[in-house]
């Protein structure tokens, strides 16, 4: 084989629109794609809602239908051990030795679990389908799970399991926390009350087929959870109550034996519950387990840090997605998460930098930089975050205005000098591009008065 001029490391969502956007601006060159697996994740159906934001379908294809779409790409099933940034040289755990011009990093992230998880085998992790299909198949057997973290996968495992007493751990004074205020959070109690049955209307997103859910060591993503069942083995239909602990850490957890409850736990407020499992939803680190022959820069939680331009500090050496921390100066509005949209978003930029930069272009950086954008399904309501939603890098100097009815929409607008900072729409608003738009042009809101969030008043007219 011939040296490959670009090598991308890793078949998610980051690694995979890395390729698909250098296959795009260099037809004629040679590019090498490194996966774990035989599956990567691509990207379909791009929708886009806003200016910014967009919504897309994911698909898992075998590397080989991936590469007869791009005939200047290849695909390695191997596991990148060694970057050697002198010689321009990465070595793979088959021992092969591969010369790049540029490479670019995006091995993801894996789940940073409680310290326990160190010494018990019933507290578990959710990353990719390998780890939901271990989780499934214990679940199965449980009667009393222990949900830990208030993020992402808290949330839609809180809604989604069934047949079983779910004990969720959080350390906030709200559900959802990494995603909503108490408005929200106390919008969606009902929800929690009557989790989703099987006739939950269907969505229009892709889900994944039984015969597509095998092995790939990428995260999982929107709609992960959507065809699976996760029930436990209580008799119940649908569990009696979830109880959610708040302000609540575990502090210790003891085995016993011989009991109906393998597992003791003990939180902070001196509260004891026996259950069957843990799961651990509480955030993710940095995946990058190989050798570097000169140190990367990285974040103070091990983050790979990337410039403007999505290079490392060595030559050559670009970074994406979840493995990576963006390390510029940020605009107001953007602040990284991790998440599917941003790695996508990182992946597609990062190409961009290393062809400009390869062929001696100025780059300009991307505008999605410009304004964070969320859109999911949590509760089964849809949900789009904007801007500075929680009022992040405001302090305490902004206003809320909000509007909800129950079971219907609940619209949060952060207003800081009466201009929009940020927006969190929960239901069919109809309200993001406006916001979008209100949040970017930064206009003066203040003679409108509480009349931006009045429905008997179509706002957009002012702006007409
Ligand atoms: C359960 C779950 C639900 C989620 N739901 C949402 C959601 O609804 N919306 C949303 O926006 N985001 C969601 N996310 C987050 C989203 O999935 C991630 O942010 C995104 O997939 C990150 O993509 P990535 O390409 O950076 O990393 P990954 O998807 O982790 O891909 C990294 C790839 O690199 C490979 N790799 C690692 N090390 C090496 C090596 N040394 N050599 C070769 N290959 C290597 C891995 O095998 C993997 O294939 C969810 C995540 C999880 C776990
Ligand atoms: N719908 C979506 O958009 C979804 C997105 N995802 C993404 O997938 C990734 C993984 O999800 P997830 O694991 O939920 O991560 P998140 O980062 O979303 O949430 C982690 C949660 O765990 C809490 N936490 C951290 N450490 C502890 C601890 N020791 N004890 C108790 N709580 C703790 C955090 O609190 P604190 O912040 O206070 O530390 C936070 O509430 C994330 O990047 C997430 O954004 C996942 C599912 C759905």
């Amino acid at each position: 084989m011939m040296d490959p001029i670009f090598v991308v490391i890793g078949g998610g969502i980051a690694g995979v629109t890395c390729v698909e956007t250098l296959a795009f601006f260099e037809p004629e060159k040679s590019i090498l794609l490194i996966s774990e697996s035989s599956l990567i994740k691509t990207v379909t159906n791009l929708h886009a809602i806003t200016k910014v934001l967009t919504e897309f379908d994911i698909e898992e294809v075998h590397t080989d239908d991936f590469v007869s779409k791009h005939p200047n790409v290849s695909v390695m099933h191997d596991t990148v051990i060694e970057i050697n940034d002198e010689d321009h040289m990465i070595k793979t755990q088959l021992n092969k030795i591969i010369k790049y011009q540029y490479l670019c990093i995006c091995t993801g992230a894996e789940p940073r679990l409680i310290p326990q998880a160190n010494s018990f085998k019933e507290i578990i992790g959710i990353r990719d389908t390998d780890s939901i299909e271990y989780f499934i198949e214990r679940i199965k057997d449980a009667k009393r799970v222990i949900i830990v973290g208030n993020g992402g996968i808290a949330s839609e495992l809180a809604y989604k399991i069934k047949n079983i007493d779910i004990h969720w751990v959080i350390k906030d004074k709200h559900i959802s926390a990494t995603f909503v205020d108490p408005g929200a959070a106390e919008f969606f109690q009902p929800s929690l009350k009557n989790q989703q049955t099987e006739d939950e209307p269907v969505s229009r997103r892709m889900r994944y087929k039984e015969e597509d859910f095998c092995k790939s060591g990428a995260a999982l993503g929107p709609d992960w959870y959507r065809n699976l069942v996760i029930r436990g083995a209580s008799k119940l239909e649908i569990p009696s109550e979830i109880k959610v602990h708040y302000e609540s850490e575990i502090t210790d957890v003891i085995k016993v034996d011989h009991s109906e409850f393998p597992l003791e736990v003990l939180l902070n407020s001196g509260e004891k519950i026996s259950c069957n499992l843990i799961i651990s939803a509480t955030g993710v680190i940095a995946r990058k387990h190989f050798n570097m022959k000169n140190p990367l820069v990285l974040s103070e939680i091990g983050e790979i840090q990337v410039n403007e331009y999505m290079q490392t500090n060595l030559p050559n050496i670009y970074a994406a997605g979840d493995v990576c921390c963006a390390n510029w100066p940020l605009a107001k509005h953007w602040f990284q998460m991790k998440l599917w949209t941003q790695a996508r978003q990182m992946g597609s930029y990062a190409a961009r930098c290393i062809t400009g930069h390869m062929n001696k272009e100025e780059v300009l950086q991307d505008f999605c930089f410009e304004i964070f954008t969320h859109s999911t399904k949590l509760f089964g309501y849809k949900v789009i975050l904007l801007g500075l939603f929680n009022g992040q890098k405001l302090g305490r100097n902004y206003e809320m205005l909000i509007r909800m009815t129950k079971g219907h929409e609940y619209i949060k607008f952060v207003l800081e000098d009466n201009r929009l900072q940020g927006a969190v729409l929960i239901g069919e608003t109809d309200l993001e591009e406006m916001a979008e738009n209100l949040i970017l042009n930064q206009i003066d809101l203040s003679s409108y008065g509480d009349d931006i969030l009045n429905p008997d008043i179509d706002i957009e007219d002012y702006f007409d």
